[in-house]
């Protein structure tokens, strides 16, 4: 007779706890739906109550449809990795960077055409560009951290995601949260904070997202089989504690009541200048710098097959880096209302920074020690080697735009949308597309990428694009500061201010025209990459996982 072990099959905590809590917040969306001030606020309370409803439908139609018994923590002495958040967080950065790519290019054109606003409210520029900020850095930078994160965290701790659901909880409500910020602005909800502007409502969630993404990295690190915590994950990890930190000071808002969008900040005058760009700054400094370098450490070793340069230097780097950004806030706000001491502060941490990121620029290309060949035959690795030189551009130029002489010419110009996409386009977005052509194989189990012709190409037209958009801001921001600051012999200002406007306008046509091009690049990744996971041909069988082992 044929033995059958059968374990009782019950609810976790977990998803009793969850569905209850799902339910609890529909009931309460459905009720705000109805009392709410404004249309559009009611609109966001029906994404609530709906996206709730279908979470508690989800939890019991898995449980229904799962064996008694959670998947298990190893098989056969090998770590059963948890991967569908993962896929799903790739996947969701793609489309998210196609659609802010998209978006910010036709600011680019409305800001060359502005009759391309069409006398829209939903498309006019105010609303279009913190679209743009929001879907590129959050939506498209966030689901790579997010992917990242989840996939070396298991990894190099060996080790499956902690949680039961709380990873898919954090995949979904983080993009959930991206949907309720990226409507809201269209629709014209906003607190006005640049980086920050989604409202309260939409940043407690964040909040409850954010918490659990900690558990849930910090529970995977906790039960690590490897005694060594390696160090992207440090990276993640003040990432990830710093912007919950970020996020809670920057928005300690009280809202004009529960059926109402808007509220107000608890901070004053300079005070709310000060707290904004100690976040705005961070925000650079932890999510779209610390952030990545995580994905440095992990991807370009990889790939290169070389250990990295100098572990030690790394170490440095880490504690360096975090422990000098947090004061550099202060560059933002030159020559405003907030004291000069504070000022020189943020001016002097600024300079500073520029050696520990440097450290990690080099740190990161002499990796490929022994295998500067690898660059002629693999475009991904060239796109990541790349990506870390431009890393150090933007970390060269920053220190050199937070001395005070120089940020009086280059504030409020174009200088600084220069400087912000050669890290944005240069950086994050290279050493991300690097990351992600890494992993997609990987992830679903095949040999290769479907075409490395094609990577080749993305990142010829890219790089042209992103060399482009870059020098027509330096050369448009500074003729628009030198326009500015020019006096006639009788000390009148020299030009008009739409003078300087006309004088920009050849350049916003060149900065579209390298936006284009880095668009066209992305949608070629995408098509590479939906044949990669398309394609017949698998790397293992099934099952299997088609990964190399840890280190
Ligand atoms: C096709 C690619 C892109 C195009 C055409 C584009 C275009 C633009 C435009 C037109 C603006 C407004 C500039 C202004 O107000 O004068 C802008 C701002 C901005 N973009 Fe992009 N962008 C692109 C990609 C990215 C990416 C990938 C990132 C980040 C990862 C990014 C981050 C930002 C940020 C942070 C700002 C605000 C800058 C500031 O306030 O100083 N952009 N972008
Ligand atoms: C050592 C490193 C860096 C320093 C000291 C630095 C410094 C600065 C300074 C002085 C400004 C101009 C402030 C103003 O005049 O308003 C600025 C703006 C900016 N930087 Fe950097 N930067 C650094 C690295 C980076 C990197 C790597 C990125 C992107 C990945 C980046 C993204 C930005 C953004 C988005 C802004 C525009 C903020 C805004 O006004 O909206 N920075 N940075
Ligand atoms: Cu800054």
């Amino acid at each position: 007779m044929a033995q059958t072990i059968t374990s009782q099959k019950n609810m976790t905590f977990g998803e009793v706890g969850a569905a209850a809590a799902f339910a609890a917040l529909a009931v309460l969306s459905i009720v705000v739906a109805a009392k709410a001030y404004t249309p559009e606020y009611a609109f966001h309370a029906y994404l609530f109550a709906a996206g709730s409803l279908w979470a508690v439908f989800k939890i019991l139609d898995r449980y229904y449809d799962r064996p008694a018994d959670l998947p298990p923590l190893e098989i056969a002495g090998k770590p059963n990795y948890s991967m569908g958040p993962v896929r799903f967080a790739t996947v969701a950065a793609m489309v998210w960077g196609i659609a802010g790519f998209a978006v910010g290019l036709l600011a680019a054109l409305q800001l060359a055409f502005p009759v391309l606003n069409l006398d829209l409210p939903w498309l006019s520029f105010g609303r279009i560009r913190p679209l743009h900020t929001s879907a590129v850095i959050f939506a498209f930078g966030g689901n790579v951290l997010i992917a990242t994160s989840f996939y070396v965290v298991q990894r190099t701790c060996r080790a499956r995601l902690a949680g039961d659901i709380a990873p898919w909880f954090v995949v979904l409500g983080y993009n959930f949260f991206i949907v309720i910020a990226g409507t809201g602005y269209l629709l014209g909800i906003t607190q006005s904070k640049e980086y920050a502007e989604p409202e309260w409502y939409a940043d407690l969630w964040l909040t409850v997202v954010w918490v659990a993404y900690f558990l849930v990295f910090l529970g995977t690190v906790m039960r690590r089989k490897e005694p060594h915590i390696y160090v992207a994950n440090w990276f993640y990890l003040a990432f990830i504690l710093t912007i919950a930190v970020l996020h809670l000071g920057n928005n300690a808002a009280v809202p004009v009541s529960l059926f109402s969008p808007k509220s107000y900040i608890v901070w004053a005058g300079v005070q709310d200048a000060l707290v904004q760009w100690w976040y705005g700054h961070n925000a650079v400094g932890f999510f779209l710098t610390a952030g990545f370098l995580a994905l440095m450490y992990y991807f370009i070793p990889k790939r290169a097959d070389r250990p990295v340069y100098s572990y030690r230097l790394s170490i440095i780097h880490f504690w360096a880096l975090i422990f000098l950004y947090i004061w550099a806030g202060p560059h933002h706000l030159h020559y405003t209302a907030l004291p000069d001491w504070a000022q020189t502060l943020g001016m002097t941490f600024s300079v500073m920074l520029w050696m520990p990121s440097w450290g990690g620029m080099i740190n990161g290309l002499m990796t490929l020690s022994g295998a500067w060949d690898k660059l002629r035959t693999d475009p991904v690795l060239r796109m990541m080697v790349v990506s870390v030189a431009f890393y150090g551009m933007a970390t060269f130029e920053g220190p050199l735009m937070s001395v005070k002489a120089v940020n009086s010419l280059s504030h409020y110009t174009d200088w600084t949308i220069g400087h912000v996409h050669s890290g944005a386009l240069g950086w994050v977005a290279y050493i991300s597309f690097g990351a992600i052509y890494c992993l997609v194989p990987w992830l679903w189990n095949r040999k290769g990428l479907y075409s490395t012709k094609l990577v080749n190409w993305h990142f010829w037209i890219s790089t042209i694009g992103i060399v482009l958009y870059i020098s027509a801001m330096w050369v448009s921001g500074i003729l628009q500061g030198l326009m500015w600051r020019a006096y006639t012999s009788l000390g009148f200002l020299e030009y008009s201010f739409i003078e300087t406007v006309e004088a920009m306008h050849p350049f916003y046509v060149i900065r579209a025209m390298g936006g284009a091009l880095f668009l066209v690049g992305a949608l070629m990744m995408a098509w590479n990459l939906w044949k990669t996971i398309t394609a017949t041909e698998a790397a293992a069988p099934e099952g299997q996982p088609a990964l190399v082992p840890a280190e």
